[in-house]
């Protein structure tokens, strides 16, 4: 039971409410045993808790996840559990709303049996063993609360890290308060906890979580322009993969193949690199092993140097350098050496897919598959697909990554494909935010507080600042042979910011180098601090460009960075890179630490207003008319122009025949 249909709580609900129907079950003078199989979630647990005895069955899973849909547990969650297994570990499965296994639940003393035979048979045997035992003691609302001497402590922690989780969010800190409650007798608790949810439910947060949650469903459902789409294309079955290139992103990769339970073969051309990899991707593995307390078969990875194992695998998947001949040449030899059925896959995230797809000799069965690091935690995965790409091909990239635990996006191959393409002009507004008077963690701290997991000079400097240095080289931007002096400041005939050339030029190339835009404790170190060394650079910088310094507030911060970052959204939405704006958010919100209780960057434009936006981007592009990105993309006009339909009709508007695939 995975709890109330979600999409009833935009309509008008119907059916008996489910409290008073806990209440009377617990009240009941019968016992009752609630059997466990499956899924236990949100009422579905709520029911439970108000049984006087729960079975599991050993593969059931629990859990109040509410609070990813902007909610708390209002039929009761917030005032039994806290009584059932104490304040500490309620607050945790509550605030994270994070799912337990049964054996977990069992040990926290949610569920009384676990089984491995049929939840609902052992549960009537076990009602008959206790159908004379008095139900008195049964009845989780009778329970005096657990209160621990230290529970202010507790509780002031809980809040200060529903807080720090939630970035802005309100449903985190309403789950401590409802918690909080549950010291109170339980009709007292019962009455907050109804309060607390009404302020919640008609939120705007609880709208866009609920948006989050099915769009990361609806992009599974993806279409290509020929009309191929998720039901009418057929997965191949991946009974081997290989790995090819065992950096960080390939060793991610490789451990995630594993988890899985894909054999794998990992590939290096250099003996120290496939050793260093195996310690790495080993220790991972007993890692998740140990955490997930599952039985792994470990063997169903193999280290190899030699190309000749590559010809019994069904897919590759290339993590090598970033470098568009290297991928080349490989893909090339991959061509003779794999099966002429093998699917081959890159995980680029900017070179020019449909370019290696011609280097082999079956460019139908070429792919991109752009993990976000670390590969083997974040969730997303941007599957590219080529104009060339076959249906089979993008259906069995799109499943693997289901079956990696990953939420795949199907998307046109473009440059930057889509989150980074869109996070560009985020960038370039952030430099010549700097150039005209701001600090790093100026511009970091508006966003931050807007709820961004990580400010854009941090996420810079942990991303390594040398991986936009090589891009901006390659599509001559900066490096030998580009004017420098006065014409820094611009390239190609539109403003641009040096400064981040400036910064790698002096070897700071963020944490890895223990300085960036940052300080840091040493190379390695994570710790950002503010640098007295990059605002004297600053400083100069300004002074030798003649570059008056103001001061700059939040609003213009996150409207620059921000909705040069949505306009771009809009522009590829108009070259049709995506079928649907969903996609857009469902990246954003997954691989780029968006705050999903603002939906994503497009919900967002729609929350904002699209007038606002395109208003807003209007008069900064008659401020800066040297910043194309900053020109409002002719969709917004036109959807403004139209009167702002809702984002699921958008794509209505976009002309015929302005697709570029
Ligand atoms: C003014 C005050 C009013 C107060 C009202 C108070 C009312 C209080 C009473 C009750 C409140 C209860 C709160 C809740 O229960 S909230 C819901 C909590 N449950 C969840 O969040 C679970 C959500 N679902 C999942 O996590 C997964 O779907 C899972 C169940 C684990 C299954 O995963 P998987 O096998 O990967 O399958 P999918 O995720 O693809 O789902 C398959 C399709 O099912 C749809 N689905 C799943 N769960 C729900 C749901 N709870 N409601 C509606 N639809 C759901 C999902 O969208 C997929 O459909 P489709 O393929 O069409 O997109």
């Amino acid at each position: 039971m995975s709890g109330a249909d979600i999409r009833e709580f935009s309509r008008p609900m119907t059916g008996p409410a489910l409290v008073p129907l806990i209440d009377a079950i617990e009240a009941g003078e019968k016992p009752v045993v609630a059997a466990i199989e499956g899924m236990a979630l949100g009422g579905g647990l709520e029911l439970a808790l108000g049984c006087h005895y729960r079975i599991a069955h050993s593969k059931a899973q629990l859990g109040l996840p509410e609070v990813t849909l902007g909610l708390i547990p209002a039929a009761g969650g917030t005032q039994r559990l806290p009584r059932l297994i104490g304040f500490p570990a309620a607050l945790d499965m509550i605030i994270t709303g994070r799912r337990v296994s049964a054996g977990d639940a069992l040990k926290l003393g949610i569920v009384d049996q676990v089984t491995e035979r049929n939840a609902g048979e052992v549960a009537v045997a076990f009602a008959r063993s206790v159908v004379d035992c008095p139900l008195v003691s049964r009845r989780l609302s009778t329970w005096p609360p657990l209160c621990p001497a230290d529970l202010d402590n507790i509780l002031q922690m809980a809040l200060a890290r529903a807080w720090q989780r939630g970035r802005g969010a309100l449903a985190p800190v309403a789950c401590v308060q409802a918690v909080q409650a549950a010291r109170l007798p339980y009709s007292q608790g019962m009455q907050q906890e109804q309060k607390l949810m009404s302020m919640l439910f008609a939120s705007p947060q609880a709208r866009a979580l609920q948006y989050c949650f099915f769009s990361q469903r609806a992009v599974g459902k993806w279409s290509m322009p020929n009309g191929a789409c998720w039901d009418n294309s057929t997965a191949r079955p991946i009974r081997k993969a290989a790995v090819i290139g065992l950096g960080t992103m390939g060793r991610g990769i490789a451990v995630c193949l594993v988890l899985a339970g894909i054999p794998v073969i990992a590939m290096e051309t250099d003996e120290k690199q496939l050793e260093a990899a195996r310690r790495v991707v080993m220790a991972l593995l007993e890692k998740e092993v140990q955490k997930l307390a599952v039985g792994l078969h470990l063997g169903l990875i193999h280290f190899t140097l030699e190309q000749r194992y590559l010809r019994e695998v069904d897919l590759v998947i290339e993590a090598v350098f970033e470098d568009l001949a290297l991928k080349k040449q490989l893909f090339a030899e991959l061509s003779s050496v794999c099966h002429p059925d093998t699917l081959l896959c890159t995980n680029t995230s900017q070179l020019d897919v449909d370019q290696l797809a011609t280097a082999t000799s079956r460019p139908d069965l070429v792919v991109g598959m752009h993990f976000f690091a670390p590969a083997n935690k974040i969730k997303l995965l941007e599957v590219v697909f080529t104009s060339r790409s076959s249906p089979e091909a993008v259906a069995t990239a799109m499943q693997l990554g289901k079956w990696l635990g990953k939420v795949s996006v199907a998307v046109a191959n473009c440059p930057g494909f889509v989150g980074n393409r869109m996070l560009r002009p985020y960038v370039e507004q952030a430099g010549f935010l700097l150039e005209e008077g701001a600090t790093p963690e100026q511009v970091d701290s508006a966003l931050e507080h807007f709820g961004l997991a990580m400010g854009v000079f941090r996420m810079s400097d942990l991303s390594g600042l040398d991986v936009g240095w090589r891009v901006r080289k390659a599509a001559g931007l900066t490096g030998p042979g580009v004017p420098q002096g006065q014409l820094l400041q611009t390239q190609q005939g539109y403003r641009y910011s040096p400064l981040a050339d400036l910064i790698c030029q002096k070897g700071r190339l963020g944490q890895k180098t223990g300085c960036g835009w940052y300080l840091y404790e040493g190379p390695g170190g994570h710790m950002a601090r503010p640098d007295p060394w990059v605002h004297a650079f600053l400083e100069e910088y300004r002074r030798v460009h003649g570059l008056q310094p103001r001061s700059i507030g939040q609003q213009e911060v996150l409207e620059r960075c921000l909705f040069a970052l949505i306009n771009e959204g809009f522009r590829v939405l108009e070259d049709r890179i995506v079928m649907d704006p969903v996609a857009l958010d469902v990246i954003y919100v997954l691989g780029y630490g968006w705050p999903a209780h603002t939906g994503g960057p497009m919900y967002y434009a729609g929350e904002v207003g699209l007038p606002r936006v395109l208003g807003r981007l209007e008069y900064y592009q008659r401020v800066h008319p040297d910043i194309p990105h900053l020109r409002p993309s002719a969709l917004l006009r036109q959807l403004v122009a139209k009167g702002s339909p809702p984002i699921h009709k958008w794509m209505w508007h976009i002309e015929e025949g302005s697709s570029r695939l």
